[in-house]
């Protein structure tokens, strides 16, 4: 049986000091502590609007991952731009729009195949990988081989967001199908978006599936497990400055 691997998106801790101005918490460091504990890859979305991700965490991973970086973008010149100065392991390619709270569905290939595919070859020539976050659909992955994209990463989404357990099986039934059918094609496929604890399981029990990537979740609940030590930290300091230590 094959390993799954697990690429953590740090977009959120990003949030965290966006939401302030400040310079914590570093989503540099946050890659790092992800890294220790065991994540195969550390994920990060540049967006255009950089609502939390911004240019210089980019390059500041780059220089000290030691895993590899998944580099989420746009397909514009700007990104691409950076992608090729940066030269990240991954670059997955995602639809962006302004007014959105996250990423709302998968690229649409099949509707633009010249312009991924030049994306693509503009990567690939400086060495990097591409990947395209796409829905579970038929028509999106055979795009992504006629793009020549060597990966792809599956939009759990709908799954993620069913309302039902019926909505939910349908949505892993399809996913299931559809990571079959693109592994046949000869892509590595990746998953990921709304993962969580709770559904996490049959998600990784698809044996195509090669790496999830997972964030918010996994911000979310580093948030809640560290706030017991965290108030118990700044008591201690309120205490002895209190006591004049
Ligand atoms: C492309 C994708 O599914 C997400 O990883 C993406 O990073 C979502 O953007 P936010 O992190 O801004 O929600
Ligand atoms: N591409 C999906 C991703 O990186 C993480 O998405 P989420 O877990 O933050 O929803």
């Amino acid at each position: 049986m094959s390993r799954i691997l697990l690429g953590v998106n740090i977009d959120h801790i990003a949030t965290l000091r966006q939401a302030r101005g400040t310079s914590y918490p570093d989503p540099v460091h946050a890659a790092a502590v992800a890294e220790h504990a065991g994540a195969e890859g550390i994920t990060v979305h540049l967006r255009e609007d950089r609502r939390h991700i911004i240019d210089r965490d980019i390059y500041l991973l780059a220089k000290t991952l030691k895993t590899r970086m998944n580099f989420e973008m746009a397909v514009t010149d700007e990104m691409l731009d950076i992608a090729c100065e940066v030269k990240p392991t991954y670059v997955c390619l995602v639809p962006e729009k302004r007014e959105e709270l996250t990423t709302e569905g998968g690229l649409d290939v099949a509707g633009q195949m010249g312009k991924i595919e030049a994306a693509i070859n503009r990567l690939s020539d400086v060495g990097v990988k591409v990947s395209l976050f796409i829905d579970a659909d038929k028509t999106q992955i055979d795009a992504a081989v006629a793009v020549g994209a060597p990966l792809i990463e599956i939009h759990t989404g709908c799954y993620a967001d069913a309302e039902n357990e019926v909505e939910e099986a349908k949505e892993l039934a399809r996913i299931k199908e559809m990571a079959t059918y693109a592994h046949s094609k000869g892509l590595v496929v990746n998953a990921g978006h709304g993962l969580h604890y709770h559904n996490v399981k049959p998600i990784a029990a698809i044996p195509e599936l090669y790496e999830l990537n997972i964030g918010h979740a996994i911000i979310a609940r580093a948030a809640i497990d560290g706030l017991a030590t965290a108030v118990k930290d700044m008591k201690q300091l309120m205490n002895e400055g209190r006591r004049g230590e």
